[in-house]
């Protein structure tokens, strides 16, 4: 949503700027939870008694995101804003979205809809909190607790049962015996729910301080068994890594390690994973695999997986209980005679040359990779002249 780090301050204006224009308007959810807390906030979210149309007669930015559920994306002072119309949530029949959405004329009636108490408050432009379900207290008591009857908070929209979770192990806050019980008995409704939605709320979760404990939930209250692969693994519901892990990326590579039989390719497509963490989880998966041969950082490790995975290799080998220092990855990679194929000072062409007599094939690309292994590993020296000699040994060149 907004790229840019939120303002408060231009929060603050633009909720002027509607009380000016005669319309009630509030700091609500998420960021009124992490002001209080004193945590870094996402989001600003503002809910108000304009309707739509109001609100773009207010501002002169103004996208219109969800015109039908009364949002719309306001840009205001470098910053982009989602203004909701009070409303409530009517009939959940595909767990997805409400069938019915009512404007509503109090902050009141909207806070009520919402997840959790701590989500349920809201914040005037004087920076006085309206806090009607006690949330405040919960955040001091560190506790997670739905707004009203959580079987029927989870019904509406059973993402939320993951979205307690995660909560918890973020803030390691506990959650609320009625909220584990609701999760328990309705744990199954995330069948409902589109993986591309939990998985979102599963990263967040394994990322979160308070880990173990997240996982530790999903296995007691039987949300396992209604994720993709775990459902089918007892042994991954309870296999908790020995630190946290960033991203589906990292995630995969953790699991795949305790259970080899489960390919990178099918957590991939059982959680509709992209392209982008495929590829990620592959470098990681076979850093890994070099690392466990020599049971050290290897030059070609260092050489092999790209710098930007460097962080995030650490942490699954940490995960996995290696004992390795941060600073592991970059200690060796310093060493590096080269660190990308062009800098090779004996190239395609030179072992064409030096074999003239051969057809073109594969054994050029191979005799190049046997090159570079043995310079990256300091067998050879990146000298042409030094390759040459090593080269001319090949007889005939050592593959084809
Ligand atoms: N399934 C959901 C999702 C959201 N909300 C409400 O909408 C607000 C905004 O939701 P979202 O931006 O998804 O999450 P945040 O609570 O802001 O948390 P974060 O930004 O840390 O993900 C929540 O605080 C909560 O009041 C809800 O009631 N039920």
């Amino acid at each position: 949503m907004n790229k840019h780090k939120p303002s408060l301050h231009s929060a603050f204006n633009l909720l002027s700027c509607l009380e000016e224009a005669g319309y009630e308007s509030h700091i609500v959810g998420g960021a009124v939870r992490d002001i209080v807390l004193g945590r870094p906030m996402g989001d600003i979210d503002i809910a108000t008694s304009a309707t739509p149309q109001q609100v773009m007669s207010v501002f002169s930015h103004v996208i219109p995101i969800g015109i039908d559920h009364g949002t719309v994306m306001v840009r205001y002072q470098s910053h982009s804003f989602e203004v909701t119309t009070y409303r409530t949530e009517e009939g959940y029949t595909d767990f997805r979205h409400p069938d019915e959405v009512a404007f509503v004329n109090s902050i009141r009636k909207d806070l009520s809809r919402r997840d959790f108490t701590i989500n349920a408050m809201a914040m005037n432009q004087n920076g006085d909190v309206i806090d009607p379900f006690h949330g405040k207290k919960d955040l001091s008591k560190r506790v997670i607790r739905a707004v009203g009857d959580a079987h029927t908070r989870f019904n509406e929209d059973p993402l939320r049962m993951m979205r307690a979770i995660r909560f918890a192990s973020q803030l390691q806050f506990e959650v609320t015996e009625e909220v584990k019980q609701a999760i328990y008995n309705q744990a199954s409704l995330l069948n409902h729910i589109a993986v591309e939605r939990i998985a979102v709320e599963f990263e967040k979760l394994v990322a979160g301080k308070g880990y173990q404990n997240g996982i530790h939930l999903c296995d007691t209250l039987g949300v396992f068994s209604y994720l993709p692969i775990f459902s089918a693994h007892r042994s991954l519901q309870v296999a908790v890594p020995r630190q946290k892990l960033f991203g589906f990326a990292q995630l995969i590579t953790y699991y795949r390690e305790q259970t080899p039989t489960i390919s990178l390719q099918k957590w991939v497509k059982d959680w509709k994973l992209s392209n982008r963490v495929k590829r990620e989880a592959l470098s990681l998966h076979s850093a890994l695999t070099e690392y466990k041969q020599h049971d050290e950082m290897t030059l070609w490790l260092a050489y092999q997986l790209p710098e930007h995975l460097a962080a995030s290799f650490i942490q699954v080998l940490k995960a996995l209980g290696y004992p390795v220092k941060k600073e592991a990855f970059t200690e060796v990679s310093t060493l590096l005679p080269i660190h990308s194929i062009d800098e090779l000072a004996f190239q395609a062409r030179d072992l064409i040359k030096a074999f003239p007599n051969l057809e073109k094939g594969s054994w050029i690309s191979s005799g190049i990779e046997s090159i570079e292994y043995a310079v990256v590993t300091k067998q050879l020296n990146n000298k042409y002249e030094h390759i040459k000699e090593w080269v001319d040994q090949w007889n005939p060149p050592a593959s084809n």
